[in-house]
């Protein structure tokens, strides 16, 4: 069996949808599990029906845009649209109740926001079937099980797996269609895997069920050595090796979310990047291999916070500090993506998260003089040669600067 995953950039409009169900027909109509991701920005819109600084009108606009949104392409899509109208109504009412419920923060957060998979999975389903796919919905937080950090929920995988068996004779006749980024708690809540985690669903499905790979279809031709939005015509990569593909997904390269590769790797299932648009180009195959000379590979890592910690007595950064900041960022569950100290105080860049960062300054603040900045790129470059080299280096801004023999990490200040 195999695994496809579509993300929102290929769900975005009724032409796309139609395009998904004629890759999925010219590949199998059974033994393929399909994960798909919320349609176009939706996860955005459902933010911000949550975010701190909500009000009544934002919240009236972002609930009538996913509304016109959804409909505009159900009935673009379905000769008779009232019962997947009444399947999307039902989900938006349920995410009207919840607003209106007690809950809040993080677990507001991922009730509401894991709703746009399950309504494009709705819409997929039905688009299958309406086309002759013989297709079983599948709700993907009845297998996914995972603790209770929402936002970012940790995988049981033994309970995953166990869930995840009832699979295989299923995908014996159907092709079965689940969402991405989405699980479950052992008490009933649903959690969401982090923003853009429906590639890990998707590896997570694959790893369980032992299928014979997986295949993420993108807006782009494959892995490249730099996001094509940034430069203009950046080498595609046939083939890469695991561990490239996982410290390139470390830097900050967003094609593949991060957690994607160890799932994979550890079972040593290869890892396809196609082309949506154009499914006979050869795209990427990541797996066990090797290739000579690879050429720098450019990463920009946006939205990221520089915090100072400088010790107030003229004392020498101790371990004893560095265990105070480190216990801090495990507690708040914080990955630092660049460090750096000096005798009297130590610097990491981590991903700005507003409210975690905000809780993390008041715990550092209790021993330590503390700065910081927001609105800043980390750009990693791997196997840089001289002229990366010196170009990253040498432009306006940069803030932290750090090499080794092959690697190059500038924080530089983008934006306010
Ligand atoms: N190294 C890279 N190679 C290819 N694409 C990249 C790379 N780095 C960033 N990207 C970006 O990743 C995007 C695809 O990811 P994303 O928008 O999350 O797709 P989806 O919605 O299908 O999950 C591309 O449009 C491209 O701009
Ligand atoms: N819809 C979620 C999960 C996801 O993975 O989306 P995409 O596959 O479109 O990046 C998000 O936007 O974060």
């Amino acid at each position: 069996m195999k695994v496809f995953k579509f993300g929102g950039a290929s769900l975005k409009t009724p032409e796309r949808i139609r395009h998904v169900a004629s890759i999925i027909r010219s590949h199998a109509t059974s033994d393929l599990l399909v994960v798909v991701s919320a349609m176009g920005k939706t996860t955005d819109l459902l933010e911000t029906l949550v975010a701190t600084n909500r009000t009544p009108q934002t919240m009236t606009d972002a609930r009538l845009a996913l509304k016109k949104y959804h409909y505009d392409i159900i009935d673009a899509l379905f000769k008779d649209a009232s019962l997947v109208r009444a399947a999307v109504d039902a989900q938006l009412e349920e995410i009207a109740d919840t607003l209106a419920s007690s809950l809040e923060g993080d677990l507001l957060y991922d009730q509401v926001v894991s709703k746009g998979e399950l309504i494009s999975s709705v819409i997929l389903h039905h688009y299958f079937t309406s086309e002759g796919i013989k297709s079983h919905w599948l709700d993907a937080r009845t297998c996914i099980s995972t603790d209770s950090t929402f936002r970012e929920g940790k995988v049981d995988w033994a309970l995953t797996a166990t869930n995840a068996q009832p699979l295989v004779p299923l995908l014996k006749d159907n092709i079965v269609i689940t969402q991405g980024f989405i699980g479950r708690t052992p008490d009933g809540f649903t959690t969401t895997l982090g923003r853009e985690g429906s590639d890990y669903t998707a590896a997570i499905f694959t790893s369980t069920l032992g299928a014979e790979s997986l295949t993420i279809w993108k807006d782009v031709a494959g892995v490249m050595n730099a996001d094509p939005k940034r430069f203009p015509s950046p080498v595609v990569f046939e083939e890469l090796p695991f561990k490239e593909a996982a410290e390139m997904t470390y830097y900050g390269a967003n094609v593949i979310h991060p957690k994607t590769i160890k799932p994979l790797a550890n079972k040593n299932i290869p890892l396809l990047v196609k082309n949506f648009d154009d499914p006979s180009l050869p795209g990427t195959r990541i797996h066990e291999c090797t290739v000579d000379q690879l050429p720098p590979l450019i990463v920009f890592k946006d939205n990221q916070c520089l915090i100072s910690c400088k010790v107030t007595d003229y004392t020498f950064i101790s371990e004893e500090q560095l265990s105070i900041i480190f216990h801090a960022l495990s507690e708040l569950d914080i990955r630092i993506n660049l460090m750096q100290n000096s005798a009297i105080s130590f610097s990491f860049c981590i991903d700005f998260r507003e409210s975690k960062v905000i809780k993390l300054i008041g715990r550092l603040q209790k021993r330590f003089e503390v700065y910081y900045n927001t609105g800043l790129t980390l750009i990693t470059i791997k196997n840089y040669d001289e002229a990366t080299f010196d170009t990253y280096r040498k432009q306006p801004g940069v803030m932290l600067e750090q090499s080794s023999r092959s690697t190059l990490q500038v924080l530089v200040k983008t934006g306010t």
